[in-house]
């Protein structure tokens, strides 16, 4: 039986309690065609209309014996006013960034800050420690890139063309920006958002440093490029910075991105070196010559904020702020008991300390449950991505070893799938993840290695073969789909006797997870949806 706190949890002390979702939509019930192409705010056009759909008429089909239908996608799709769409309303220039970069985001197609990016640029830019916590793919790299950028490399404020960029005159390589991720993956796809930013000419002013790759070509590379920004995993960036090979003393920005998942035991001792290092000189009092000084600026980043999460921000940081879509808070005004809110608190109170969510999710998603055996499983999933007509879909499971049954069965009905997993190599992993996001693969069958960051806009379809093991897990399965306000559907299978932790689930996240059915390739509600605070 799935536990609902995760062990990592409870090594670090933290407390899981959950708030309701402020932002909740109970207008657009549906799946519905998922906008394809690059997504600027002109593309996404917030005042035009987008297809959702809404019950009008049923059709008739077949349903199970002592099953009643409360809704089916064989309805026709009615237009409604998209209210998830992330942006707010101001344009990158008011938010203090340099020319060079604005021009630089233009020709990426990024013209509008995300309401996330809105809050945390001017502060960053200010030079706060802060936690940024917004639901996923609400555009958080960007968040904190921004004002890195502004500040170090080729684009920075006052950086006079064909002069240096770096601080030490280019003598020595000293990193001025360390950003750490919890997979190579997500390392990897952050390297390539600041190298889209940078351009083709400065790319080398970034550095990659994560596992599974060649650790002497890193080091040449560090040796000969003299990156101002790296980015990595926890093992690598230890390693190397053990080795001599990494000067961080003078790093000015320290950005831990998933923070909850670098909290976790795995990565304890490489975590603690990393803090220990980073933005750290020896202190200049003679009576106290081991004692440092930390001149770096602390950025924790997560969808997810679990208390303790809050709890390392105030030891590592310096008066850190919570910044969240819209509001920006001291993380002391947080409650150090347990920062989430209680079922009867007031959220709509600005004032309200109260007002830090563990877990939001992205206010574009539907969320069901279908119960089935475990041997038709992988059918019920086939069912499920017919139903949906979904073109992108990751399929979650919780044990690797059965992540290659599924692909196997799943293309033994002729369905184009493929595994993702850590005992991968590198090469297949790159390959496979590359493949996906062209679209040559379907179903990507994978466990909680592509939980975390994955971006892959088209992904339309979460299916939970294996039930997450908490809420927090379900938020980053379910957030790989809706991406920047785009819908998406999760739908979670389970056994009967799973059902009353769907339940649960769904009363900590305050969203409705109703069951589903999929008759005659169309998706059939069969439990009513109620909404957060009928849920008991
Ligand atoms: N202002 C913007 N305009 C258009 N697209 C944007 C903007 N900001 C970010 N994006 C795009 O939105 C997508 C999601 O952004 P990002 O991956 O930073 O989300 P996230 O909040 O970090 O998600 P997660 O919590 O899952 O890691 C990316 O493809 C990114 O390039």
């Amino acid at each position: 039986m799935p536990a609902l706190i995760s062990p990592r949890f409870l090594f670090f002390g933290g407390s899981l309690r959950f708030q309701k979702l402020t932002h909740f939509s109970r207008k657009t019930w549906f799946h519905s065609s998922v906008d394809k192409g690059p997504l600027t705010l002109a593309s996404f056009d917030i005042k035009s209309k987008i297809e959702t759909t809404e019950p009008r008429e049923t059709t008739k089909l077949k349903v199970p014996k002592g099953k009643k239908i409360i809704r089916s996608n064989a309805i026709k799709p009615k237009k409604v006013e998209n209210e998830a769409a992330p942006f707010a309303a101001q344009s990158f220039s008011e938010l203090g960034l340099p020319s060079t970069l604005i021009e630089r985001l233009e020709t990426e197609g990024f013209t509008t800050p995300t309401d996330v990016q809105s809050s945390a640029i001017p502060v960053i830019l200010n030079g706060q420690d802060v936690v940024i916590q917004s639901y996923t793919g609400s555009g958080k790299t960007l968040a904190y890139l921004l004002p890195i950028l502004t500040n170090v490399g080729p684009l920075k404020k006052d950086c006079s063309s064909g002069g240096s960029y770096r601080e030490s005159g280019g003598k020595r390589a000293e990193i001025e920006a360390l950003i750490v991720a919890p997979s190579r993956e997500l390392g990897m796809q952050i390297v390539r958002e600041v190298e889209k930013l940078l351009g083709p000419n400065d790319k080398r002013a970034v550095q990659q440093l994560v596992g599974g790759a060649n650790r002497s070509r890193q080091e040449e590379a560090l040796k000969k490029n003299k990156p101002v920004i790296v980015v990595g995993t926890p093992g690598r960036i230890a390693e190397i910075s053990a080795a001599g090979k990494l000067h961080t003393h003078d790093c000015r920005y320290l950005v831990l991105d998933e923070v909850d998942e670098l909290l976790s035991f795995n990565f304890r001792e490489h975590m603690h070196r990393i803090l220990e290092h980073v933005g750290r000189k020896s202190s200049a009092d003679p009576r106290n010559p081991v004692a440092k000084r930390v001149e770096r600026q602390t950025i924790l980043v997560s969808a997810t904020v679990p208390f303790a999460v809050t709890r390392a921000a105030r030891s590592w940081g310096n008066d850190p702020l919570l910044v969240q879509a819209k509001k920006v808070v001291p993380l002391e005004s947080i409650p150090q008991s347990g920062p989430v809110l209680s079922k009867k608190t007031d959220t709509s109170s600005p004032s309200n300390p109260q007002t830090q969510p563990a877990v939001e999710l992205p206010p574009s998603l539907k969320h069901y449950h279908c119960v089935t055996r475990v041997q038709h499983k992988v059918d019920t999933l086939r069912r499920c991505v017919h139903a949906l007509d979904a073109k992108s879909v990751i399929a979650f499971m919780n044990h690797t070893r059965q992540l290659k049954d599924a692909v196997f069965k799943l293309e033994a009905r002729g369905m184009v799938a493929a595994e993702l997993h850590g005992d991968l190599g590198k090469l297949a992993r790159s390959t496979t993840l590359k493949k996906f996001k062209k679209g040559e693969i379907r179903i990507l069958v994978t466990n909680e290695l592509s939980a975390r960051g994955l971006d892959v806009a088209e992904c339309d379809l979460v299916v939970n073969l294996d039930l997450p093991t908490d809420t927090i897990h379900y938020a980053h399965r379910a957030g790989r789909t809706g991406r920047l306000g785009r819908p998406g559907t999760v739908v979670s299978l389970c056994e009967e006797r799973e059902v009353f932790v769907v339940k649960k689930m769904q009363k900590q996240l305050g969203v409705p997870i109703p069951a589903c059915e999929f008759v005659e390739s169309k998706l059939v509600v069969t439990e009513e949806e109620k909404i957060p605070h009928q849920l008991e």
